[in-house]
């Protein structure tokens, strides 16, 4: 599916979905289970791109997984360790692979190379090089290893105190996987909090994390013991079916089974912001998250500021959130953002150049977007550059678009949510 062409949904989008598993937790259920004593299941994982890699890495480790009926069963290494991978270890697209995986071999006394795509060799690594290299492990990569392929001999680590300067969940969940194979305590803080699920779900695993605001702790030495995870639909997915239900005329669409972790819902509170409709039922608890079932409907909406501690809480949703805001009455800045110019795109520069495609104009600046509202999607030729949340944004713009949209490289999308055009053809049929 290279090219991709898409209508405008004239009677608007409705019916009920469940989108499928939260690709954070997925990443995490596989490694920690690997990394455990012991049996682990995981039911609802995201069979995506992403994930994929993170399981044949994790294979490669000496971890065995065996899926049946959509359920993953994982033999964890536990205390015997992970073996030392034969081949270079692929992480493909994925920047929390590359980041939690090289927490987690810094601990073992194992030689790995670890390498991606042609995205991943142009992201950030020293973020984690850098700390991971003060806790005892050699790591080795090009430009002094800022850049992948980037390789680690690990072991004879020791616990680190890391003032970040950056809310990054890949950088504090690298450290702490780092720091429970380490001598002494990790203690990560960051400027601002973070998605957690790598703290949940080590206690899900049997670990203790403590948790005081925006500072997280370890003590070396924990073991995890296998267990039972259950896997939320992932609320990134579902942000752009609810911003196409806010957006469309006609439409009102329920979401089943949506993680509402905190650290994930930023986009709830800017739809509600912003003046959607929007109501949330049935929150309770699938292990240690959140869940509830969503139901959004059309409405005229108004134009916001979006900056500070929401920033990480709706990180990957910032494309979608530029499209909505385009929809809405009135002026939307997003400041504090410059992290989207680290992701599998410089999103700022991909988000204004593919929606000015399409007849959308976005004013980049260097750490967000200003958005004005009321303009009109007249459609055209537009590509998600490689990059599966841009994709998934110009799909959802195709629902009110004037002309049709022609969206090249639309295979992006099997990175994080393989049937997303299925599934807005479904909410539309
Ligand atoms: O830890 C995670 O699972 C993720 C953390 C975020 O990245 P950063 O840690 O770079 O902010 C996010 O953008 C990414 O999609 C997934
Ligand atoms: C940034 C993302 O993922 P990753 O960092 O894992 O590549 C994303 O899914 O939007």
């Amino acid at each position: 599916m290279e090219e991709c062409i898409l209508h405008k949904r004239k009677s608007g989008l409705n019916g009920t979905i469940k989108v499928p598993g939260d690709k954070s937790i997925t990443h995490r259920s596989v490694m920690f289970g690997g990394l455990a004593e012991g049996e682990t299941t995981v039911v609802d994982f995201l069979d995506s791109e992403d994930c994929r890699s993170t399981m044949s890495c994790m294979e490669q480790l000496g971890v065995q997984i065996n899926e049946q009926e959509g359920q993953l069963t994982i033999k964890g290494v536990g205390a015997s360790g992970l073996t030392e991978p034969v081949n270079v270890l692929d992480v493909g697209n994925s920047g929390t692979t590359a980041r939690l995986l090289s927490g987690i071999l810094a601990g073992f006394p194992i030689y790995s190379v670890l390498a991606g795509d042609e995205s991943i060799h142009r992201r950030p690594m020293s973020r984690v090089v850098n700390p991971l290299r003060e806790m005892g492990a050699t790591i080795k990569g090009r430009e002094d290893g800022r850049l992948a392929p980037i390789s680690i001999i690990g072991g004879n680590t020791k616990g680190i105190y890391y003032n970040s300067p950056i809310a990054s969940a890949q950088v504090k969940s690298a450290l702490l996987l780092c720091g429970l194979n380490s001598e002494g305590k990790t203690v990560v803080n960051e400027p601002h909090i973070s998605r957690d699920h790598t703290e949940r779900m080590l206690k899900s695993f049997g670990a203790e994390v403590i948790r005081e605001g925006t500072r997280v702790e370890i003590q070396g030495g924990q073991k995890l013991v296998g267990t039972k995870i259950q896997i939320p639909a992932d609320i990134s997915s579902a942000a752009f079916f609810m911003v196409a239900a806010a957006i469309t005329p006609n439409s009102s669409i329920k979401l089943l089974n949506v993680g509402l972790n905190p650290t994930r819902t930023g986009i709830i509170d800017v739809l509600k912001r912003m003046g959607a409709t929007f109501s949330i039922t049935n929150e309770r608890m699938l292990n240690e998250e959140p869940v509830g079932d969503i139901e959004v409907s059309y409405s005229r909406m108004q134009g916001i500021e979006i900056s500070g501690d929401i920033i990480p809480r709706l990180i990957d949703e910032l494309p979608v959130i530029a499209l909505l805001a385009s929809q809405s009455e009135g002026l939307t800045t997003i400041k504090d953002a410059s992290e989207l110019r680290f992701k599998e795109t410089d999103r700022i520069a991909a988000v204004a150049e593919q929606l000015n495609n399409i007849g959308i104009t976005v004013e980049p600046t260097e750490d967000g977007m200003i958005v004005k509202g009321s303009q009109t999607v007249t459609g055209g030729v537009a590509s998600s550059l490689g990059d599966h949340r841009i994709g998934m944004m110009l799909a959802v713009a195709s629902c009110i678009s004037e002309n049709p949209i022609s969206i090249n490289q639309m295979s992006a999308v099997n990175i994080s949510y393989p049937n997303f055009v299925r599934d807005l053809n479904y909410l539309s049929e």
